[in-house]
């Protein structure tokens, strides 16, 4: 588990995380999502000891991640997939790795072949594809065995096989009971990959809920009922437009925001209104993520291009 308490961390005047207070749980994938610049890496820095926070705390199962005998046998990160030297192999920059962090050097083939680089082993770090290279680092986070991972940006450069295969390791990751705590841009990605998501902008947390919650919540998520009698539509369009946030009526039906289906039904009901189609059109994660997000993207670009 991690837990962060008021972390903040400024940078001069920019203050890159703004008092954060988060729990990410064990069991689940969580996604950590936000535009450029809203805070994601410098909070992952800051939970591995890698930048001091200005104010609060990250701590990593009660500690802060430095405090563990064996700090890679709590947390293993992929930050950075280019960090690497260029002329060491791929198994000698795992060995070294492992040799410097008290973890059994054995444990290197065994990664290499988890994340298929195992054939290529022998190669320079320096003549490894993007995709590769990311495959390395994946491998260096999985090296400890920890029941804690963080995976900054983990399918940039990957093919869509490699896409897919990470989407699998992180869920049986999670399944096997640890923490999976990822931060993407690929929404489409996200959305079948997270069970959780935090999401931040400027530094401040706007959302930590169940990806289901995050998706229902939008504007965007629909009920869409078919009544064909134009006067019990007017009747239910009536009795709906207190509740919803808006209502729409096309040739036939209503297109309700902001009130959950069930709802929808059971007013259909009181009123004694026929009913031919009662449907839940959800959001997009994408549509959900763009709507929370719209006050915190600080490098947006003009809507038309003159
Ligand atoms: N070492 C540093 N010195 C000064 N400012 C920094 C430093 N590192 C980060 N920042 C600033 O802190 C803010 C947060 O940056 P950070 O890289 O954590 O965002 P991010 O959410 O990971 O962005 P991206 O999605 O683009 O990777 C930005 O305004 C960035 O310019």
């Amino acid at each position: 588990m991690i837990t962060l308490a008021g972390l903040t961390k400024r940078y001069g005047g920019t203050t890159a995380v703004d008092a954060l207070d988060l729990t990410i749980s064990p069991g689940r994938v969580t996604g950590f999502l936000g535009p450029n610049g809203a805070g994601k890496s410098t909070t992952m820095r800051m939970i591995l000891g890698l930048d001091r926070p200005t104010a609060g705390q990250a701590l990593v199962d009660g500690r802060p991640y430095a405090d563990w005998p064996v700090p890679l046998a709590k947390v293993g990160a992929l930050l950075d997939a280019k960090a690497l030297h260029p002329r060491r192999s791929a198994r000698n920059h795992l060995v070294a790795m492992a040799r410097s962090n008290g973890v059994p050097v054995s444990r290197v083939d065994e990664v290499l072949r988890i994340v298929g680089v195992d054939e290529v082993g022998g190669k320079h770090a320096g003549q490894f594809s993007l995709g590769m290279g990311q495959r390395l680092g994946i491998a260096g986070a999985l090296l400890g065995d920890p029941e804690i991972l963080m995976f900054d940006e983990p399918v940039n450069g990957l093919d869509p096989d490699g896409v897919r295969w990470v989407r699998q390791l992180m869920r049986s990751l999670s399944a096997e009971g640890r923490t999976v705590f990822v931060s993407s841009h690929l929404m489409s990605e996200m959305q079948l990959t997270a069970d959780q998501l935090v999401v931040i902008g400027r530094g401040k947390l706007i959302a930590d809920a169940p990806i289901a919650e995050v998706i229902a919540g939008s504007s965007q998520t629909t009920v869409h009922v078919r009544v064909p009698d134009a006067a019990a539509r007017a009747a239910l369009r009536e009795r709906l437009t207190s509740e919803a946030e808006q209502v729409e009526s096309t040739a036939d039906q209503l297109i309700v925001s902001g009130v959950p289906v069930e709802r929808v039904g059971d007013l259909a009901y009181e009123l004694g209104v026929r009913v031919h189609e009662l449907s839940t059109k959800q959001a997009s994660l994408e549509e959900a993520y763009m709507e929370l997000t719209a006050d915190s993207v600080q490098y947006g670009v003009a809507a038309e291009v003159a």
